[in-house]
């Protein structure tokens, strides 16, 4: 791309200065390297494009074939050498502990998942060190690293790492390029089903493993990388799960030769999700319980055994995350939606979505947030209750029943408190879906040519019903978060589609059609299917 501006940076004289002598100026790319220390510009000032950040040689010329003895890795820490160390930083704090005055901290290289007083932790930046450089350097550094292969920031995580884990050496980084999910305009579901024109459902279930927990997973299973490296005690990674969670950990962990173990429920969740980590190679434990159980499983011996524990429980999950929102301003060119629908269960990921659209905000790539919803199965529902109690003073647990949208089955979720300040704060809602409800919504939205989960079947009902209550308007943008990849979850399909389910009318099924092998009967049956619109 042409350099549209004639800001070239100084600094990049003197970092050329600093090459090795093999290496020309020509060969110095710079925002695929830690961010620049450059002053922060007054808005008047910045008309660049993502080529200031990136000051490539000429207008045409194309960057340059790494050598062939050199991998990704290895290229990325050539260019590295020249450029400045980070100076961003970030430390663990209570979650919501109110004000500087409180004193508790822990460096990120820390095993701790609580705080003192037995509350959850937060991970927090160092804000006014990342203020340092203005909105529009930040959209323009995240904007030029998008669909690259560049270690680590060609992944829609580590694009962001500077607001991840500012700290780690791109060497410990464990990533499968994951994140840059797609962005979908829903355009038949939202014109035909909820009349809307400005419909998108952000489907992070494309991903990796299947489902939005690579996000967090890479940069759990990164820092644990770098713990064992430093000598820390841990002898393996340890999660309970519904299925995604224990599918990303083993993934990630087999991919750096990390031992990972996992407590799933028996018989509650997927056969398609119970293989990966069978295939991954992890020491899979199948427990007579339910998620919670198996939760309350893992805290304990997580406690006993130097064991690191996966889940969402443990802060730095949500900041990879996070970075689902951050990527869908960008998507949409920095501009905020109106609405973000999430399903929610163990309801960390609705913290991480407000989490990374407040960073936005705070540090000026917006100026304002969207509204949240929080989707829950009425099976599992608790925060439903929550939010319809008006936030009463007593969250009350439930027994979580079976449902359809198994990886939500969870009556005890961890992040409580999270979920609630997230909704709080950004004005939102919490809506339910019984299972016929979400089935349906499923099955319709797969009618659109989508194929998804029924996680996003529950967010999807949120959005029916809150466009037919009138909260939603038709001209709101809206996003729906689809959180795993239908292929999941195909038995839930087949046997909607065989109108197979007790008590429920699968009222959008649309079953194979059995017919004889012969040009008579295959014809009388397509044109009683094709009728009216048979060609005459
Ligand atoms: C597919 C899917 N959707 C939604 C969720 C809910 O996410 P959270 O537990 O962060 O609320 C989960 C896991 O709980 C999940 O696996
Ligand atoms: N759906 C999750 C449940 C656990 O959530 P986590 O985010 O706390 O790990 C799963 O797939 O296991």
């Amino acid at each position: 791309m042409a350099a549209s501006c004639s800001l070239f940076h100084s600094s990049s004289s003197a970092a050329a200065a600093s090459l090795p002598r093999h290496q020309t100026s020509s060969q110095f790319r710079i925002p695929t390297s830690a961010p620049y220390p450059r002053p922060r510009r007054s808005p008047a000032v910045i008309t660049c494009t993502s080529s200031t950040l990136d000051p490539a040689p000429s207008s045409n010329s194309v960057k340059p074939r790494r050598p062939a003895d050199e991998n990704i890795r290895d290229e990325a820490r050539r260019h590295r050498a020249a450029s400045a160390a980070s100076t961003f930083s970030a430390k663990y704090v209570p979650f919501n502990a109110g004000g500087p005055e409180s004193d508790e901290s822990y460096s990120l290289d820390e095993i701790v998942y609580r705080s003192r007083s037995g509350g959850l932790l937060d991970v927090q930046h160092d804000i006014d060190a990342l203020k340092k450089f203005d909105g529009a350097y930040w959209r323009d550094l995240f904007d030029s690293r998008v669909g690259k292969t560049n270690w680590p920031y060609g992944s829609g995580v580590w694009s962001k790492k500077e607001w991840v884990l500012p700290e780690i050496h791109p060497d410990d980084i464990v990533s499968a390029f994951e994140g840059n999910s797609n962005l979908f305009w829903a355009e038949r579901f939202g014109k035909h089903l909820v009349g809307m024109d400005d419909l998108w459902v952000k489907h992070c279930g494309i991903s990796h493993t299947g489902s939005f927990k690579d996000l967090g997973m890479t940069v759990l299973v990164s820092q644990v990388n770098r713990l064992r490296k430093l000598n820390r005690p841990i002898v393996g990674v340890g999660c309970a799960s519904t299925g995604d969670t224990s599918a990303a950990l083993s993934a990630y962990c087999a991919s750096a030769g990390i031992p990972s173990i996992v407590f799933l429920p028996t018989n509650k969740i997927s056969m398609a999700q119970l293989v990966q980590p069978i295939a991954n190679g992890a020491f899979v434990l199948s427990i007579d319980t339910d998620f919670d159980g198996c939760m309350k499983l893992i805290r304990e011996v997580t406690s006993e055994l130097p064991i690191y524990l996966a889940n969402s429980l443990n802060s730095l999950r949500l900041e990879g995350q996070k970075t689902a929102a951050i990527e869908i301003l960008q998507q949409f060119d920095w501009e905020v939606p109106d609405w973000v629908i999430v399903p929610g269960g163990n309801l960390g990921n609705i913290y991480a979505f407000y989490k990374g659209f407040k960073m936005c905000q705070e540090l000026g790539l917006v100026d304002k947030i969207p509204r949240l919803v929080c989707a829950q199965a009425a099976n599992a529902n608790p925060l439903y209750r929550h939010f319809k109690s008006g936030w009463g003073t007593d969250f009350k647990p439930v027994k979580a029943t079976t449902t359809f949208a198994s990886a939500i089955q969870i009556g005890d979720p961890v992040s409580i408190d999270r979920a609630v300040y997230a909704l709080q704060r950004s004005n939102g809602i919490v809506e339910e879906a019984t299972e016929e409800e979400l089935m349906d919504a499923m099955a319709l939205a797969d009618s659109t040519g989508m194929f998804i989960c029924p996680h996003t079947g529950v967010a999807l009902t949120a959005l029916m019903k809150l466009r037919k209550s009138g909260v939603i308007g038709a001209s709101d943008r809206t996003v729906v978060v689809s959180t795993a990849h239908g292929l999941k979850f195909s038995q839930a399909k087949i046997d909607y589609h065989s109108k197979a389910i007790p008590e429920m009318a699968s009222r959008f099924a649309n079953p194979p059609v059995e017919v004889k092998a012969d040009f008579g009967s295959v014809m009388d049956v397509l044109m009683k299917h094709l009728g009216d619109k048979a060609p005459k």
